[in-house]
């Protein structure tokens, strides 16, 4: 691709799934007869435009090794921003160049389709900055105090950031690196970076189901879904 610059899948993966409450951390999880985090990995593997996956894993973590579709890189962090930026760092270190686009995607985001990427691709190539899926709100959104709704927000010009989220790999690290030594304080997600770095991400329609498992509820919603997938 040269000029235009590669596409790199990173998907962190070195979290502990505290809110799921499951007995060892979510991405390897079972759901569905597989590893959660091998769902996700399958559907990025489908993307043909996509030359290389690396996945970030905890130090300690030897539950995920390499095969002929997957890098991992056992440099996770204790923030996920953390995760990314030394993912992003080992990338550079490891022939990846500046203008190669990332696509960063959440291991716990085992329901995202070969479709989804695409369609974040196509609309990323042609632009400047890069982007995410993201979706428009489909609820009223209300502020809270001691459990009682205070204050209803206007949500028209709210969406919620899912992943992936495309930028290349320069400004990306460039955006994200400053925020290390604060501990990476309210880094949640790549465009967040960006957007305090100055640019615009786009925003590209995903889809509902591309949910990320968070919740202990969460593991029997994803397995229904990826069997009504398969079917
Ligand atoms: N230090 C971290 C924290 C999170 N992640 C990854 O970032 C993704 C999204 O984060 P989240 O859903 O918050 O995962 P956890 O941090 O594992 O969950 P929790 O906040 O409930 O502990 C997950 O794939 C997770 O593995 C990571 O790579 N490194
Ligand atoms: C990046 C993300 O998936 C966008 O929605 C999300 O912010 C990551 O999860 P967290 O719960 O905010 O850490």
């Amino acid at each position: 691709m040269g000029e235009t610059g590669r596409l790199i899948a990173l998907v962190p993966c070195a979290g502990t799934g505290s809110r799921a409450g499951a007995v060892q951390p979510k991405q390897y999880q079972s759901v569905a007869g597989r590893p959660l985090v091998e769902h996700t990995l399958a559907a990025l593997a489908a993307v043909q435009r996509i030359g290389r996956v690396l996945v970030v894993v905890a130090p300690q973590d030897a539950q995920l090794s390499a095969t002929a579709h997957w890098e991992v890189a056992r440099c996770g962090g204790t923030t996920r921003a953390e995760s990314v930026c030394n993912g992003l760092q080992h990338l550079l270190a490891h022939g990846a160049h500046a203008s190669d686009w990332v696509l960063v995607h959440d291991a716990a985001r085992c329901l995202v389709t070969p479709a989804l990427v695409n369609a974040l691709i196509d609309a990323c190539l042609p632009d400047a900055v890069g982007g995410l899926l993201a979706l428009p709100l489909p609820d009223t959104l209300k502020v809270a105090r001691a459990g009682r709704a205070v204050q209803t927000l206007e949500r028209s010009d709210k969406w919620l950031a899912q992943t992936p989220q495309m930028f290349r790999l320069g400004p990306l690290l460039s955006a994200l690196e400053p925020h290390r030594a604060a501990g990476f304080a309210g880094m949640t997600d790549e465009a967040g970076a960006m957007e305090l770095a100055g640019h615009a991400p786009l925003l590209v329609p995903g889809s509902l189901l591309n949910l990320k498992v968070t919740w202990p509820q969460d593991f029997a919603l994803a397995e229904a879904i990826l069997k009504g997938q398969a079917t």
